[in-house]
């Protein structure tokens, strides 16, 4: 049986800007990683940042890693999206190929924060789904952050210090999943994204044989 991303489905509708959203350390890396091991139809959109790379992270891969004369190129040549201060560094969406591949139906996954998502729902207020992760304490956040082990104790504290103000952004996302157990909060995410993608506003062509029921 076919599922709603299947080749005839992408045939039918524009693709989807989901967006995924948290306070650091909540867990949208790991949801996002989850969702694109399992879904063929989504791709990551892949930020540009002027942040170093941690342990494990490949360039091009996990962020293309750019300097900050790199990053001022790409604002002055209208290369983002939308881009942002976050942390002290730079974090941007390029265009790349994103804009037409939306029209021929691919969904892109975006993991990135609130000011970003704010640039985008105005750009292309149809095509984007804003989820925001919740952790489930505060406490529960600074242990995931420490447990990651891929910070210093300052990093993570300005982090801890940033949270209370991203999360005071949820309330402009559709959609809110708390993330205490791991894979439920993936099912979660999952259901959402499976629903967003058969939305009847969404489909831009009818499958043959409707058209022909409708003729
Ligand atoms: N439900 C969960 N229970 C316990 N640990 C979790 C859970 N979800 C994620 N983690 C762990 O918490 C840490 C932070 O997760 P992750 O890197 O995905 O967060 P993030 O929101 O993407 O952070 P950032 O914005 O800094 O990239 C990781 O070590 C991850 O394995
Ligand atoms: N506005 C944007 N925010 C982005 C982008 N890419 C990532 N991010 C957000 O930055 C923080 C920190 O990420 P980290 O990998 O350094 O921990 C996190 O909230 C990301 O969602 C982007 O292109 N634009």
């Amino acid at each position: 049986m076919a599922d709603s991303a299947t080749d005839t489905d992408k045939l039918h509708r524009r693709g989807l800007m989901f967006i995924l959203s948290s306070p650091s350390g909540a867990g949208k890396t790991t949801i996002s990683r989850m969702l694109l091991d399992v879904e063929d139809e989504i791709m990551l959109s892949v930020s540009a940042t002027t942040r170093p790379p941690r342990a494990g992270e490949i360039d091009g891969v996990h962020y293309h890693f750019v300097s900050d004369a790199e990053f001022d190129r790409m604002v002055e040549e209208d290369d983002f999206y939308e881009w942002a201060h976050v942390f002290g560094y730079r974090y941007g969406t390029p265009k790349g190929r994103i804009r037409n591949a939306l029209k021929d139906g691919q969904d892109f996954l975006f993991d990135i924060d609130w000011q970003g998502t704010q640039q985008l729902k105005q750009k292309d207020e149809q095509d984007v789904v804003t989820v925001f992760i919740l952790p489930p304490s505060l406490d529960e956040l600074r242990r995931r952050l420490e447990s990651r082990a891929q910070d210093s104790a300052e990093v993570i504290d300005s982090r801890m210090e940033r949270a209370r103000g991203e999360i005071s952004h949820w309330a402009e996302y559709e959609y809110v999943v708390v993330n205490d157990d791991v894979d439920q909060c993936f099912e979660k995410v999952r259901r959402i994204l499976d629903a967003e993608r058969m939305r009847r506003t969404r489909q831009t062509g009818l499958i043959p044989f409707v058209r022909e029921l409708m003729a």
